[in-house]
This record gives C-alpha cells, structure tokens and sequence, in this order.
C-alpha cells in the first residue's frame, strides 16, 4: 500500500520554478531518501505534502486522501520536522512540547520524557538558552511525540553533532521497525545510503532518478586519484568505465565504474606514489546523470 502517491506536483512561486511534475510513490513502512542539491525542491514538496503551500497543478495523496482537500486531518498522523525551526523563545521546552502535544487526542507525556531522554534534552532550559543544536531536537522531539504513522523530514540532521546523529538514526529506525513510514529530505549521499531502501533524486525542481538504494549503490561510481611519479602516456586512464578525466600536476583523477580488478592492474604497471579510492559525492554524481542528459 502506498502512504504517499504524489502526480504531476508543480509549483512556481510567481515566475519562479519550485518544482515541476514530480511523481513517486512511498510504500507502507519504507524509509524514502529525498536528496538533492540547495534549491532543487526538496522543502518545497514536502510543504506541499503537508498543505503549508498549494501547488500550481497536480496534487498528493497521504493515507489515500488529497494532502490539501484533508490537510488538517491528515496531519494528526504526521510527524513533520521543518528544515529550520522558529519558536517563542521565552517558552520552556516542556511547555511548549506539552502545548505542541495538545493538538492530539492522546496523552504524549510519557513519549516526551522518553524522547527528551534519547535525545539529551533538557525539557526546563527555556527556548532562547537553547543551542541551535538543542532546538533541533525540541523539534525532533515535538514532531514524534505523538507516535505518527508517517514521519516526514526536512534535513532533519543538521546542526546535530554525530553522537546525536547516531541517535536519531536508530530513534528512526526503531519507529520504523514498530510501523512508521518515514520520508526525509537530505543533501548527504552517505546517510540517505545507511537509511533508506529507496531514494528520490531531484535537481532543478525534476526527478532525474528513482532508485532502490542496493541499485544506486551497484552503479555505483568510484571514484579514482593517483599520483604519479613520473609523466605518463597520455591516453593511459582513459579505458572503459573511466569518465570525468582531469590532471592536475602529478595527481590525475576520474571517476570508475566497472570491474575494479582491471583498474587494480592498471594501476599495478605503473610505479605511483599514492592511490586514494574514495565513494563520490553528491555532486560528482550529479555531474554523472547531468552528462548523461538526465
Ligand atoms: N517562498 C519562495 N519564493 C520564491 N521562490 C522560492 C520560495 N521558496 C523556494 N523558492 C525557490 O524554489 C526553488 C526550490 O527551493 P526549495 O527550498 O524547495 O529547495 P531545497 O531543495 O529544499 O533547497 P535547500 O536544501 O536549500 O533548502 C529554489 O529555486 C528557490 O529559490
């Protein structure tokens, strides 16, 4: 079943392009990786899905109904963290949780002690003594306190130091286990990879690829620097699977995809000073789907 069906979602703001005909599904229980570079339309979907915008054409089903026409009914089963988060400063954590938790028909307060706890939260600090990492997770925290059946994320991971990262990640992952779908927007490769079992790529307001992430990674591009220590035939590197050539000085660098033991050998009949294999990044990626057209 599908928590998420999204059709033809456009939105301009004015002349300007937000997104223009976004389509994919999210299926019950999955974790979907939304990734793209600033401004590609991450935030600008996911405000959509939770009818803070309206698009210009085109539309979005949450548990079967349209996201806009049943907005605030839907939203009691969503969990939503914005990618900044605005208070009033001079609340307390608790109160402001409590008041956050008042919207919903349930008791949260045992789920926000827990939270609170996982997380490292002081819930008596007030809003404005707060770090911007601290915030963050007063976010965190307001937007599972209610133990929504849909989670939805916008670079929920910003401003948080990597012991919480962590946290967070398998916070994630054990509401996933119990049944949440969850859906978050990122610009990092690395943790959309250890998260998600699909994954949305979007560049200048368009999917160009929608991809299980065990797929992703197969095609997965190395990507290659060797430095040399003596010049070399020009044409040396450039067999099957190399792309992206360049040279700088003595250290040469491409990207590989292919059998890496013909690139091992390669590499093992010239004398180097150093070889660094390394995954790209987002933007080399990028770089590779722009070129092919994509
Ligand atoms: N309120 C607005 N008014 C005008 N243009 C906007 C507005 N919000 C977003 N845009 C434009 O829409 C496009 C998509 O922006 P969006 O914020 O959705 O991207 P994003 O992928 O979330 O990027 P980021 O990671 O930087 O938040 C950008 O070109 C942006 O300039």
């Amino acid at each position: 079943m599908n928590v998420i069906e999204i059709n033809g979602l456009t939105k301009y703001y004015g002349k300007e392009r937000g997104i223009i005909d976004i389509n994919f599904n999210v299926e019950e229980k999955e974790i979907f990786g939304f990734i793209g570079p600033n401004g590609a339309g991450k935030s600008t979907t996911l405000r959509t899905l939770l009818a803070l915008i309206y698009p210009t054409s085109g539309g979005a089903k949450i548990f079967g109904k349209d996201c806009i026409k049943h907005g605030p009914e839907i939203k009691k089963e969503i969990g939503y963290l914005p990618s900044e988060v605005f208070y009033y400063d001079k609340m307390n954590v608790i109160d402001l949780l409590n008041y956050s938790a008042s919207f919903y028909k349930k008791n949260c307060s045992k789920r926000i002690k827990e939270l609170a706890e996982i997380m490292d939260l002081n819930l008596n600090k007030r809003i404005d003594d707060l770090s911007f990492g601290n915030k963050k997770k007063v976010g965190i925290v307001q937007g599972l306190l209610h133990e929504p059946k849909l989670i939805i994320l916008d670079e929920p991971t910003s401003g948080l130091d990597p012991l919480m990262q962590q946290r967070f990640f398998e916070l994630l992952q054990e509401e996933n286990r119990k049944g949440s779908t969850i859906l978050f927007s990122s610009h990092i490769l690395g943790e959309v990879q250890r998260m998600c079992n699909r994954v949305a790529i979007i560049k200048e307001g368009k999917i160009i690829q929608l991809e299980k992430i065990s797929a992703l990674q197969e095609n997965n591009y190395k990507k290659i620097r060797v430095q040399l220590t003596a010049a070399l035939e020009q044409n040396y590197f450039n067999i099957e699977g190399v792309s992206n050539l360049e040279a700088n000085g003595n250290v040469i660098s491409f990207l590989f995809r292919g059998n890496i033991n013909l690139m091992m050998k390669k590499l093992s009949e010239i004398e180097i000073a150093n070889v660094w294999v390394e995954e790209p990044d987002l933007e080399e990626i990028f770089l590779h789907f722009y070129e092919k057209g994509a």
